[in-house]
């Protein structure tokens, strides 16, 4: 169990993390969700004892992390897959960590295989590593003192499908086996695939905690009708507004509708004789949803600076 009581963090004037409240429970994947610079990082080095709070606290299975007496054993972290030295081979670097922490050394050898890096990828220098297998290595790192409680900071990046396909796996399965995991990803369709419950922050700030079916049904689901009839498509957006549903023009001879539902629609338009080309539903998603709860809180907006780039 994570447990995180208003914890804040502020560098100068910027608050990366604001008040932050939430249980993170084991037996289940949560993902920890937000857009770029929404305080995922800050929150994952506060809870390990990298970052220091400006107020509140992160515990882990009721601690704090500098009062953890074998930190190995109690949780495991992948941050940054390149924390390994670079002429290093990734088996030694395991082995040390294993004895100084009164690891045996078998136990490299079975987080070698879990993460699937055999004898001649384990014995390649910290600097050859493809981020993928420095990825690897980053995970059989946090499973080595076979921890209760991991945390993982955007683990697929730079992975192919087949590694992508391996976490999403391992995930399931250390959450099936008991363990508190707890991955960061800004990678929506990532989320809907792993995690059973959501937090979703942005500015620092909680935008959500909840089991992911219930961020997804949440967000409101739309319906797209397309017609080679301007007029008619007028007519039936200028009804459908007036019903109460909100209309957005989608493309020329397009509508998106949120607030109705596609018999709504094809009733009306058939009350009204506006020929369809398509009358689609697009059933809510948890990008829809993330969209919606994050849309106040985007910290850089694709909008084009003076210098002509955008951030
Ligand atoms: N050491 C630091 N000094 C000053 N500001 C920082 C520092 N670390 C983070 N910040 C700021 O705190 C905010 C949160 O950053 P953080 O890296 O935690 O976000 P994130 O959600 O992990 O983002 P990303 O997905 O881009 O990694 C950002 O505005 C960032 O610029």
């Amino acid at each position: 169990m994570i447990t995180l009581r208003g914890l804040t963090k502020r560098f100068g004037r910027t608050t990366a993390v604001d008040a932050l409240t939430v249980d993170i429970a084991p037996g289940r994947v949560t993902g920890f969700l937000g857009p770029n610079g929404a305080g995922k990082s800050t929150t994952m080095r506060m809870i390990l004892g990298l970052d220091r709070p400006t107020a509140g606290e992160a515990l882990i299975g009721g601690r704090a992390y500098r009062d953890l007496r074998h930190p190995l054993f109690e949780v495991g972290a992948l941050l940054d897959a390149k924390a390994i030295h670079p002429a290093r081979s990734g088996r030694a670097h395991l082995l040390a960590m294993a004895r100084s922490n009164g690891i045996p050394a078998r136990r490299v050898d079975e987080v070698l295989a879990t993460v699937g890096l055999d004898d001649r990828a384990a014995a390649k220098p910290g600097r050859t590593l493809s981020l993928g297998m420095g990825q690897r290595l980053g995970i059989a790192a946090a499973l080595l003192g076979d921890p209760p409680v991991l945390m993982f900071d955007e683990p697929v990046n730079g992975l192919d499908p087949d590694g992508v396909r391996w976490v999403r796996q391992l995930m399931r399965l250390l959450a099936e086996q008991g363990r508190t995991v707890f991955v960061s990803s800004h990678l929506m369709t990532e989320m809907q695939l792993t995690a059973d419950q959501l937090v979703v922050i942005g500015r620092g700030r909680l935008l959500a905690d909840a089991p992911i079916a219930e961020v997804i049904a949440g967000s409101a689901a739309a319906v797209r009708v397309r017609s080679p009839q301007p007029d008619g498509l007028a007519t039936l957006a200028d009804r459908l507004t007036a019903a109460g549903a909100i209309v957005e023009p989608a493309g020329p001879d397009e509508l998106t509708v949120t607030g109705s539902t596609v018999d709504r629609v094809g009733d009306l338009a058939y009350e009204l004789g506006v020929r369809l080309h398509e009358l689609s539903p697009h059933g809510a998603s948890l990008e829809r949803a993330f969209m919606e709860l994050t849309a106040d809180s985007v910290e850089y907006a694709g909008v084009p600076s003076p210098a002509g780039e955008t951030r």
